[in-house]
């Protein structure tokens, strides 16, 4: 990443960076980004040095996601009528695209159980301490984070499955100042995919044994490399793009 990423004493070797002894060192150093366990919980969090904004963690218990998750809200969410009724009771989705893991804690609260597939080791190291934080709750009964790995090329869990979803990353649009802090951060880490991964994605998620695949995409944004969905749910700044079966 560029600006580099120092790693706190207490964060774990596996989400990389270069080790500082403190936030103080990696701004003398000018790294754009730390990681470290922050706060009265000890979450493992991620924030700039140099800045006074909110350190960033995965927050399942609550906070700022919280409003979204309870459960009768969640039939209102454009992403879950994207996904369709549960038809088995316990239906599983696969987000290949983890991310913060908001939309699978949106999806889990919504009825699913949801496995979590995230390849950058700073988005997964978040997630995997949040979950960890969120041990004793019904929501992580339905929440189950996969290995590290590239979800076009690694080995997934057999299906069938209701749903696979994606929202790979997509360059924002407008002035960067009204980009969210977070995203900005996540920019800096996530590199956003070429056309041949875009292509390797989607085929992937279309060859898995789903009953259909969902992807999330800024509103006026084209197709996911390019293939024109079935149908879609178009919300004020993003829509959700349906594929039926390859
Ligand atoms: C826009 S973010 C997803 C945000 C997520 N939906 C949420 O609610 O927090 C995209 C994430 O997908 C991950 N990602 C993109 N392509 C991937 C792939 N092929 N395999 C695994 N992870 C991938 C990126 O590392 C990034 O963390």
């Amino acid at each position: 990443m560029s600006g580099g990423l120092g790693r706190l004493p207490g964060a774990p070797a596996g989400v990389g960076g270069e080790p500082v002894a403190s936030a103080q060192a990696a701004r003398e150093r000018s790294l754009a980004l730390v990681i470290g366990p922050a706060g009265e919980d000890g979450a493992l969090s991620l924030w700039d040095p140099a800045a006074r904004a909110l350190p960033l963690k995965v927050d399942f218990l609550g906070g700022r996601q919280g409003y979204r998750l309870a459960a009768e809200r969640t039939r209102h969410e454009r992403l879950i009528k994207a996904l369709g009724k549960p038809q088995d009771g316990r239906d599983r989705v696969l987000d290949l695209t983890a991310g913060l893991g908001r939309d699978a804690a949106l999806m889990a609260a919504a009825g699913f159980d949801v496995t979590l597939v995230e390849r950058q080791p700073v988005l997964h190291g978040l997630l995997a301490d949040g979950l960890a934080r969120a041990a004793d709750t019904e929501l992580a009964t339905r929440l189950t984070l996969l290995p590290e790995g590239e979800a076009a090329a690694m080995d997934l869990p057999a299906g069938p499955w209701h749903a696979v979803y994606l929202d790979p990353m997509f360059p924002a649009r407008g002035k960067s100042a009204a980009v969210k802090q977070d995203l900005q951060w996540l920019q800096l880490l996530c590199a956003y995919p070429d056309a041949a991964e875009e292509a390797a994605l989607l085929a992937r998620a279309r060859g898995l044994e789903a009953r259909r695949v969902v992807v999330k995409r800024p509103r006026k944004a084209p197709p996911l490399a390019g293939l024109a969905p079935h149908h879609s749910h178009e919300g004020k700044t993003v829509r959700f793009d349906v594929y039926g079966p390859a």
